[in-house]
């Protein structure tokens, strides 16, 4: 019988921003349980990193994505407890459409609830790809 190889996934992830805040939610999932994590999921067939950003922080949050820029792309392997994962992890920075949107929860069972956090005062802990780009120094607001 022929095996099924594993392959690296494309993931989209998004630095949602307001003022000094960022965007963040507890995770309830298989990777990263309980950990503080951008709103993001995995790359679908034909859609650009844009329309999948758009559409997983509608689907994760509710809210309607405004304009998004290309920040960074990570090659990260995963080896957690219970799955050993692949992922490329392409970042974009956003804003919403309307910013006085308020986040909603449609997916209880992935997520206990999306806030804004002052990126000078992040919770903890944050989720392992977000908490190394914070400790290098990364920052994904515009340069003023
Ligand atoms: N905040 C994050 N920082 C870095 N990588 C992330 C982040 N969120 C997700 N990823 C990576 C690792 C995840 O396993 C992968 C897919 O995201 P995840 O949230 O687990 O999928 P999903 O359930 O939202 O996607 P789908 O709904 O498409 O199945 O992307
Ligand atoms: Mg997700």
């Amino acid at each position: 019988m022929e095996e099924t190889q594993p392959v690296p996934r494309v993931g989209v992830v998004l630095f949602v921003l307001k003022g000094k805040s960022v965007l963040l939610g507890r995770r309830r999932a298989s990777i990263g349980e309980s950990t503080f994590a951008l709103p993001g999921g995995h790359l679908e067939f034909g859609e650009s990193f844009e329309e999948c950003g758009a559409r997983e922080l509608m689907e994760e949050t509710g809210l309607e994505m405004g304009k998004a820029d290309f920040l960074t792309v990570t090659n990260k392997v995963f080896l957690d407890k219970s799955k050993h994962c692949h992922y490329v992890i392409v970042f974009l920075r956003a804003v919403l459409a309307d910013p006085n949107q308020v986040p909603q929860n449609p997916e209880p069972d992935k997520c206990d609830g999306w806030d804004w956090y002052d990126w000078d005062n992040l919770p903890q802990p944050l989720f392992s790809t977000l908490d190394e780009m914070v400790r290098s120094g990364f920052n994904p607001f515009p340069a003023t």
